[in-house]
């Protein structure tokens, strides 16, 4: 499991280790694990050339020490110092390793100018191969100042490599208000935080590398399931087990009008996961259904309801229909305007922002922008696990646990995808996993098997659903 801590968790765990160690061991262990990433970015050290963005706090420490790591190295090393404030220790490591000092463009005495009156003012700029940003770790505030926004403009195009979170972005809710840096990479201490995998902050991640330096954590409020931890999870037949034993997911998706939903949910659904899938929907419909599953049966008992889109004036009546059963549900599409009858019952809903946004009456923007809070917020006020879909799927419990997607790619935003992960999810309720696992192994299942699938080029929803036994296949092996 990746675990994701907050600002505050990692500050108490911060004192608890500064208490037991000697001055400055544990920036040292950070600038180390920095140093190391950065070389590694770079590939070699001889004749590479390093800006650091350097800020008034640790965050800028760590880049100055790493500084003076990878000067000894044989990098040529420069430091911008941002803010007179930067750690004198640092900056004096820099220069006993061979770093230097820029002298500052004076950007905060004229903070309106624009950019392109300072570019001169840096030498060389095109030949610097990384920027190290350490403005600001977990001690800032959202945004940046003048002085940075107007440093990374001039140096727009080289490659960035943030110390621990990209500096300008909402570290505990990965929001995105100001200016940020966009980092190719992140390298992060002692865990990751909020804003390494709740978007939009995490698209400014880049790729994300965590240096241990012996924090003692907590259980974290956010965190994102790893291959072993679904396979961990998947359901495997008892020896004795029959079809019943193993579960039964019924559909209720698609109508004679979109046959296509009913036909991409069951393919999810009959992923091998569930002991049977049952179809309870237009005739029409499950003529199509059983042509491409010939061992979907028709309406009986079922361990977990899946109510789907395309269900045209229908959905209303489905929802309740499967309320009365009494079993757990997924509700997603047309049908999550109903979502209210199923108010406190194992719920799963599934929307995306838009979809999010009409149950809780705001803006499509404004979940897209704050994902984590409108997740958490439906999922309390629904009672209900809800999995709100994008780039880093977000399912939130209601007690506000968290668990976000890192899987998928982005040929995944294609029509009847979420069709697959319903039935897909639906099939894991049936089998027994409850609303949370269920739900965060079905979208981490899903998003690896539409990355299978697009290996060999674009990829449609039906692709995903073939690709998964294949994925399936790999983890209960382990
Ligand atoms: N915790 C750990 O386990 C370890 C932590 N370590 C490292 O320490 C980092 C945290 O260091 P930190 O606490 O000194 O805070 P940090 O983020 O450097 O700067 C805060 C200062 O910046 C300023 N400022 C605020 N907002 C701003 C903005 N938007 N734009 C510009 N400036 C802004 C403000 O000062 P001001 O200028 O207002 O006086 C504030 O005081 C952490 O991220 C990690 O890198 C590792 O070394 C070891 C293990
Ligand atoms: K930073």
């Amino acid at each position: 499991m990746l675990h994701a801590h907050t600002v505050e968790q990692v500050r108490a765990a911060e004192a608890d280790l500064l208490a037991r160690l000697p001055e400055g061991a544990l920036m040292q262990r950070a600038a180390a694990g920095l140093a190391y990433a950065v070389l590694d970015f770079l590939g070699t050290a001889y004749g590479r050339r390093v800006l650091l963005l350097v800020g008034s706090g640790d965050n800028g420490g760590d880049a100055l020490y790493a500084g003076a790591l990878l000067a000894r190295r044989g990098v040529q090393v420069e430091a911008w110092l941002l803010s007179d404030a930067a750690r004198a220790a640092g900056v004096d490591a820099l220069r006993a390793a061979g770093g230097t000092v820029l002298a500052s463009p004076p950007i905060g005495q004229r903070p309106h100018a624009p950019a392109s009156e300072f570019r001169g003012l840096v030498p060389n700029r095109a030949t610097f191969d990384v920027v190290v940003d350490g403005i600001v770790g977990i001690g800032g505030r959202p945004g940046l100042r003048p002085e940075a926004t107007k440093a990374l403009e001039m140096l727009a195009g080289i490659p960035v490599v943030a110390v621990d979170t990209p500096s300008g972005v909402d570290v505990d809710t990965g929001e995105t208000d100001g200016p940020h840096v966009v980092a190719d990479l992140t390298v992060t201490f002692g865990t990751h935080k909020t804003c390494h995998l709740v978007d939009p902050a995490a698209r400014a991640c880049g790729a994300v590398h965590l240096v241990d330096i012996g924090l003692d954590l907590p259980d974290a409020p956010v965190e994102a399931l790893q291959a072993a931890d679904v396979a961990a999870l998947l359901p495997r037949p008892a020896a004795d087990a029959h079809k019943y034993t193993r579960g039964v997911v019924g559909v209720r998706a698609g109508s004679a009008t979109y046959p296509g939903a009913a036909v991409l949910s069951v393919s999810g659904a009959a992923c091998g996961l569930a002991g049977m899938v049952r179809y309870d929907g237009d005739p029409a419909a499950l003529d199509q259904v059983r042509a491409a599953h010939p061992e979907v049966v028709g309406p009986g008992r079922v361990q977990a309801w899946v109510v789907g889109s395309g269900s045209d004036a229908g959905a209303e009546d489905a929802v309740r229909r499967s309320v009365a059963d009494d079993v757990p549900l997924l509700i997603d599409a047309d049908a999550l305007a109903f979502a209210d009858l199923a108010r406190g019952r194992a719920t799963v809903l599934t929307p995306h922002a838009g979809e999010l946004a009409r149950l809780l009456d705001v803006e499509r923007a404004q979940v897209e922008a704050r994902m984590l809070e409108h997740a958490r917020l439906a999922a309390r006020r629904y009672d209900a696990v809800v999995l709100l879909k994008g780039r880093h799927t977000v399912v939130a419990r209601p007690d506000g646990q968290v668990r976000v997607t890192t899987t998928g790619t982005p040929w995944l935003a294609t029509a009847g995808a979420g069709d697959v992960l319903g039935g897909l999810v639906g099939a894991l309720l049936a089998a027994g996993l409850d609303p949370f696992d269920a739900a965060s192994a079905g979208s981490w299942l899903h998003g690896a098997a539409a990355t299978l699938a697009a290996q060999d080029g674009p990829i449609v929803a039906s692709d995903v659903a073939a690709a998964l036994p294949v994925v399936l296949g790999s983890l209960v092996g382990t």
